[in-house]
Protein backbone atom coordinates (compact mmCIF):
# COMPACT_ATOMS: atom_id res chain seq x y z
CA UNK A 1 0.00 0.00 0.00
CA UNK A 2 1.28 3.65 -0.97
CA UNK A 3 1.02 5.64 2.41
CA UNK A 4 1.39 9.29 1.66
CA UNK A 5 4.30 11.21 2.79
CA UNK A 6 4.24 13.19 5.50
CA UNK A 7 6.60 16.03 7.00
CA UNK A 8 6.39 17.83 9.93
CA UNK A 9 7.97 20.72 11.14
CA UNK A 10 9.06 21.41 14.76
CA UNK A 11 9.95 24.78 15.28
CA UNK A 12 10.47 23.76 19.23
CA UNK A 13 11.22 27.18 21.02
CA UNK A 14 12.09 29.09 18.34
CA UNK A 15 10.51 31.12 15.04
CA UNK A 16 8.34 34.54 15.40
CA UNK A 17 5.51 36.33 13.62
CA UNK A 18 8.02 36.97 10.86
CA UNK A 19 9.62 33.36 10.10
CA UNK A 20 5.62 32.58 10.11
CA UNK A 21 5.12 34.55 7.34
CA UNK A 22 8.11 33.75 5.89
CA UNK A 23 7.81 30.08 5.94
CA UNK A 24 4.18 30.88 4.59
CA UNK A 25 4.93 32.28 1.70
CA UNK A 26 7.77 29.48 0.86
CA UNK A 27 5.46 27.16 0.83
CA UNK A 28 2.59 29.04 -1.34
CA UNK A 29 4.90 28.61 -4.12
CA UNK A 30 4.46 25.08 -3.80
CA UNK A 31 1.23 24.05 -4.57
CA UNK A 32 1.55 21.10 -6.44
CA UNK A 33 4.02 19.67 -3.82
CA UNK A 34 1.84 20.22 -1.02
CA UNK A 35 -0.99 18.69 -2.89
CA UNK A 36 1.36 15.00 -2.46
CA UNK A 37 3.41 15.47 0.30
CA UNK A 38 1.21 15.78 3.71
CA UNK A 39 3.30 19.20 5.49
CA UNK A 40 2.55 19.71 9.52
CA UNK A 41 4.06 22.74 11.07
CA UNK A 42 4.16 22.58 14.69
CA UNK A 43 5.37 26.03 15.73
CA UNK A 44 5.36 27.62 19.46
CA UNK A 45 1.30 27.64 20.61
CA UNK A 46 1.29 31.41 20.49
CA UNK A 47 2.22 31.52 16.91
CA UNK A 48 -0.55 29.30 16.14
CA UNK A 49 -2.92 32.33 15.18
CA UNK A 50 -0.46 33.75 13.44
CA UNK A 51 0.28 30.77 11.15
CA UNK A 52 -3.74 30.17 10.65
CA UNK A 53 -3.96 33.78 8.66
CA UNK A 54 -1.17 32.24 6.36
CA UNK A 55 -2.66 28.93 5.85
CA UNK A 56 -4.54 28.59 2.57
CA UNK A 57 -6.69 25.77 0.77
CA UNK A 58 -5.85 23.13 3.90
CA UNK A 59 -2.49 22.67 1.94
CA UNK A 60 -0.54 23.91 5.19
CA UNK A 61 -1.84 21.67 8.42
CA UNK A 62 -0.85 23.38 11.91
CA UNK A 63 0.17 20.89 14.66
CA UNK A 64 1.20 21.54 18.42
CA UNK A 65 4.32 20.44 20.08
CA UNK A 66 2.45 19.31 23.44
CA UNK A 67 -1.05 18.83 25.49
CA UNK A 68 -1.75 18.71 28.75
CA UNK A 69 -3.79 15.63 29.56
CA UNK A 70 -6.44 17.61 31.58
CA UNK A 71 -9.42 19.08 29.90
CA UNK A 72 -9.10 22.48 31.82
CA UNK A 73 -8.47 23.74 34.98
CA UNK A 74 -5.44 24.97 37.79
CA UNK A 75 -2.41 23.88 35.43
CA UNK A 76 -1.02 27.27 35.36
CA UNK A 77 1.35 28.04 32.05
CA UNK A 78 -0.42 25.02 30.06
CA UNK A 79 -2.32 24.25 26.82
CA UNK A 80 -5.34 22.11 26.92
CA UNK A 81 -6.71 20.19 23.91
CA UNK A 82 -9.42 22.21 23.33
CA UNK A 83 -7.27 26.04 23.24
CA UNK A 84 -5.17 24.02 20.92
CA UNK A 85 -7.68 22.95 18.23
CA UNK A 86 -9.38 26.25 18.31
CA UNK A 87 -6.40 27.70 17.48
CA UNK A 88 -5.85 25.28 14.61
CA UNK A 89 -4.01 22.66 15.77
CA UNK A 90 -4.64 19.08 14.06
CA UNK A 91 -1.88 17.18 15.11
CA UNK A 92 -0.44 16.68 18.29
CA UNK A 93 3.12 15.66 18.71
CA UNK A 94 3.22 13.68 21.95
CA UNK A 95 6.55 12.42 24.12
CA UNK A 96 9.61 14.23 22.24
CA UNK A 97 12.86 13.14 23.90
CA UNK A 98 13.19 16.77 25.35
CA UNK A 99 9.66 16.50 26.93
CA UNK A 100 10.49 13.12 28.29
CA UNK A 101 14.17 14.17 29.78
CA UNK A 102 13.26 17.20 31.01
CA UNK A 103 9.40 18.19 31.38
CA UNK A 104 8.39 15.21 33.22
CA UNK A 105 6.73 13.52 30.56
CA UNK A 106 6.77 9.86 31.77
CA UNK A 107 5.53 6.62 30.03
CA UNK A 108 2.18 7.42 32.18
CA UNK A 109 1.91 10.86 31.45
CA UNK A 110 2.64 10.38 27.36
CA UNK A 111 -0.31 7.22 27.57
CA UNK A 112 -2.21 9.93 29.01
CA UNK A 113 -1.61 12.81 26.82
CA UNK A 114 -2.07 10.08 23.75
CA UNK A 115 -5.50 9.08 25.17
CA UNK A 116 -7.01 12.49 25.70
CA UNK A 117 -6.12 13.65 22.67
CA UNK A 118 -7.77 10.05 20.82
CA UNK A 119 -11.22 10.57 22.95
CA UNK A 120 -11.46 14.09 22.55
CA UNK A 121 -15.06 14.25 21.32
CA UNK A 122 -14.73 18.06 20.08
CA UNK A 123 -12.75 17.75 17.35
CA UNK A 124 -10.69 14.66 15.47
CA UNK A 125 -6.68 15.18 16.17
CA UNK A 126 -3.75 12.98 14.85
CA UNK A 127 -1.09 12.49 17.70
CA UNK A 128 2.51 12.08 16.08
CA UNK A 129 3.89 9.85 19.22
CA UNK A 130 8.06 10.73 19.46
CA UNK A 131 10.05 7.65 20.60
CA UNK A 132 14.10 7.04 20.61
CA UNK A 133 16.87 5.47 22.08
CA UNK A 134 19.62 7.80 23.68
CA UNK A 135 23.29 7.12 22.61
CA UNK A 136 23.97 4.85 25.83
CA UNK A 137 21.00 2.50 25.08
CA UNK A 138 22.00 2.32 21.31
CA UNK A 139 25.76 1.14 22.58
CA UNK A 140 24.30 -1.27 24.69
CA UNK A 141 22.15 -3.10 22.00
CA UNK A 142 19.23 -1.99 23.80
CA UNK A 143 17.24 -0.27 20.91
CA UNK A 144 14.61 -1.96 20.38
CA UNK A 145 14.00 -2.45 23.75
CA UNK A 146 13.56 0.46 24.79
CA UNK A 147 11.61 1.60 21.53
CA UNK A 148 8.82 -1.60 22.56
CA UNK A 149 8.51 -0.45 25.65
CA UNK A 150 8.11 3.34 24.82
CA UNK A 151 5.65 2.29 21.94
CA UNK A 152 3.75 -0.52 23.96
CA UNK A 153 3.37 2.33 27.16
CA UNK A 154 2.00 5.41 24.79
CA UNK A 155 -0.42 2.82 23.04
CA UNK A 156 -1.74 0.66 25.84
CA UNK A 157 -5.27 1.74 25.49
CA UNK A 158 -5.09 2.52 22.16
CA UNK A 159 -7.67 0.47 19.56
CA UNK A 160 -6.54 -0.36 16.21
CA UNK A 161 -9.14 2.01 14.81
CA UNK A 162 -7.72 4.88 17.06
CA UNK A 163 -4.39 4.12 15.37
CA UNK A 164 -5.40 5.50 12.43
CA UNK A 165 -5.20 8.80 14.00
CA UNK A 166 -1.83 8.21 14.77
CA UNK A 167 1.77 8.98 13.87
CA UNK A 168 4.62 7.07 14.73
CA UNK A 169 8.09 9.44 14.90
CA UNK A 170 11.26 7.48 15.39
CA UNK A 171 14.04 10.15 16.74
CA UNK A 172 16.88 8.36 18.11
CA UNK A 173 17.91 11.19 21.21
CA UNK A 174 22.09 10.74 20.09
CA UNK A 175 20.41 12.41 16.74
CA UNK A 176 18.81 15.50 17.50
CA UNK A 177 20.27 18.59 16.96
CA UNK A 178 23.15 17.46 16.58
CA UNK A 179 24.46 16.64 13.12
CA UNK A 180 24.37 12.86 13.77
CA UNK A 181 22.01 11.90 11.50
CA UNK A 182 21.41 8.33 11.96
CA UNK A 183 22.38 6.21 8.58
CA UNK A 184 19.53 5.47 6.50
CA UNK A 185 20.46 1.61 6.86
CA UNK A 186 19.92 2.57 11.42
CA UNK A 187 16.99 4.35 10.66
CA UNK A 188 15.55 1.94 8.52
CA UNK A 189 16.12 -1.42 10.94
CA UNK A 190 14.12 0.82 13.69
CA UNK A 191 11.47 0.97 11.34
CA UNK A 192 11.20 -2.01 10.21
CA UNK A 193 10.87 -3.23 13.99
CA UNK A 194 8.04 -0.29 14.78
CA UNK A 195 6.44 -1.31 11.72
CA UNK A 196 6.26 -5.29 12.41
CA UNK A 197 5.51 -4.42 15.79
CA UNK A 198 2.43 -2.68 14.70
CA UNK A 199 1.34 -5.16 12.65
CA UNK A 200 1.47 -7.93 15.44
CA UNK A 201 -0.47 -5.29 17.72
CA UNK A 202 -2.97 -4.19 15.66
CA UNK A 203 -2.88 -5.43 12.05
CA UNK A 204 -1.31 -1.88 11.02
CA UNK A 205 2.01 -2.14 9.71
CA UNK A 206 0.38 -1.13 6.13
CA UNK A 207 -1.42 2.35 7.41
CA UNK A 208 0.51 4.15 10.24
CA UNK A 209 3.03 6.36 8.50
CA UNK A 210 6.81 6.14 10.23
CA UNK A 211 8.77 9.18 10.44
CA UNK A 212 12.14 9.83 11.19
CA UNK A 213 13.56 12.83 13.21
CA UNK A 214 17.21 13.78 14.01
CA UNK A 215 19.26 15.95 12.22
CA UNK A 216 17.17 15.35 8.21
CA UNK A 217 18.89 18.24 6.37
CA UNK A 218 18.27 19.09 2.59
CA UNK A 219 21.22 17.13 2.06
CA UNK A 220 20.60 14.21 3.33
CA UNK A 221 16.50 13.88 3.52
CA UNK A 222 16.43 11.94 -0.23
CA UNK A 223 18.41 9.00 1.19
CA UNK A 224 16.68 8.67 4.27
CA UNK A 225 13.18 8.67 3.37
CA UNK A 226 13.94 6.65 -0.24
CA UNK A 227 14.09 3.83 2.54
CA UNK A 228 11.49 1.35 2.37
CA UNK A 229 9.84 1.99 5.99
CA UNK A 230 10.39 5.93 6.48
CA UNK A 231 7.59 7.62 5.41
CA UNK A 232 8.99 11.43 5.68
CA UNK A 233 10.60 13.53 8.51
CA UNK A 234 9.82 15.29 11.77
CA UNK A 235 12.52 18.07 11.20
CA UNK A 236 13.88 20.96 13.80
CA UNK A 237 16.47 22.54 12.87
CA UNK A 238 16.05 22.61 8.89
CA UNK A 239 12.61 23.69 9.46
CA UNK A 240 13.43 27.12 10.40
CA UNK A 241 14.79 27.62 7.07
CA UNK A 242 12.13 27.83 4.61
CA UNK A 243 14.47 26.72 1.74
CA UNK A 244 15.51 24.04 3.56
CA UNK A 245 12.68 23.03 4.68
CA UNK A 246 10.98 23.28 1.35
CA UNK A 247 13.70 21.16 -0.50
CA UNK A 248 12.83 18.16 2.43
CA UNK A 249 8.82 18.05 1.47
CA UNK A 250 10.22 17.71 -2.42
CA UNK A 251 12.67 15.18 -0.97
CA UNK A 252 9.62 12.95 0.36
CA UNK A 253 7.69 13.51 -2.93
CA UNK A 254 10.44 12.10 -4.71
CA UNK A 255 10.11 8.91 -2.43
CA UNK A 256 6.42 8.28 -3.67
O1 LIG B 1 13.82 16.82 17.49
C1 LIG B 1 13.69 16.93 16.29
C2 LIG B 1 12.36 17.12 15.69
O2 LIG B 1 11.36 16.87 16.61
C3 LIG B 1 14.86 16.89 15.38
O3 LIG B 1 15.58 18.05 15.55
P1 LIG B 1 16.78 18.37 14.55
O4 LIG B 1 16.24 18.20 13.15
O5 LIG B 1 17.18 19.78 14.88
O6 LIG B 1 17.85 17.36 14.85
Amino acid sequence: MQRQPVVIANWKMNGNRQLAKQMAEALREEAGLLSQVQVVVCPPAVLLPAWQQHVFYDAVHLGAQDVNEFEHGAHTGEHSLALLGEAGAEYILIGHSERRQHYGDTDARISAKVNAVLNYQAQQLKVVLCVGETEAERETHQTTTVVEAQLSAALEQVTAAQMTHVVIAYEPVWAIGTGKTASPAQAQEVHRFIRSWLQQKYAAADTVPLLYGGSVKADNAETLFAEQDIDGGLIGGASLEPDAFVAICRAAVARS
